[in-house]
C-alpha cells in the first residue's frame, strides 16, 4: 500500500470534510451528530457492535485513518445500518436514516464529487 504525500493527505481530508459538512446538513435533528448512549436508547451497546456518528467519522479524517471515499461512505453506511437495527421501521429515527441514506448516495455519486474536486482545483 503506497503512503499518500503530506500535500495529497490534505488534499483528501479537504474532501472528506466537505463531505461530511454537506452530510451534516441533512440531518437537521443532529441525531447523527454524537454517539449513542444507553441512556437515550435502552440496551443500545447490547444490540449495535459497530456503533458510527458523524463526531467519530470527523476524528477518524483528522487522524487520517480514512484513505479513500469508499472507507468514508462505508462508516455512513454502518450507521445508517444500525439506527435501522435498533429502531423499528414505523419511527422517525428509522425514517431519518433510510432519508439520509438516499442523501449520502446523491453526495457520493460521481457527478457530485467531479464537481466538487473541480471546485476545489
Ligand atoms: C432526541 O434527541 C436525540 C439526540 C441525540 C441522539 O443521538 C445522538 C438521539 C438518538 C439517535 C438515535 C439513533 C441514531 O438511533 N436514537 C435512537 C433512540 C433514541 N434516541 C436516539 C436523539
Amino acid at each position: 500500500k503506497t503512503t499518500m504525500s503530506a500535500s495529497q493527505r490534505k488534499a483528501l481530508n479537504l474532501v472528506f470534510m466537505n463531505l461530511l459538512r454537506q452530510l451534516e446538513r441533512k440531518d437537521p435533528h443532529e441525531i447523527f451528530k454524537f454517539p449513542v448512549n444507553d441512556i437515550i436508547a435502552p440496551g443500545y451497546s447490547s444490540v449495535i457492535k459497530y456503533p458510527m456518528d458523524f463526531s467519530t467519522m470527523k476524528n477518524k479524517i483528522v487522524t487520517n485513518r480514512y484513505d479513500n471515499l469508499d472507507e468514508m461512505k462505508a462508516d455512513v453506511e454502518q450507521m445508517v445500518e444500525n439506527c435501522c437495527i435498533y429502531n423499528k421501521e414505523d419511527t422517525i429515527y428509522y425514517q431519518m436514516a433510510k432519508k439520509l441514506l438516499a442523501s449520502a448516495t446523491k453526495i457520493f455519486s460521481k457527478d457530485r464529487l467531479a464537481s466538487m474536486l473541480r471546485s476545489l482545483s
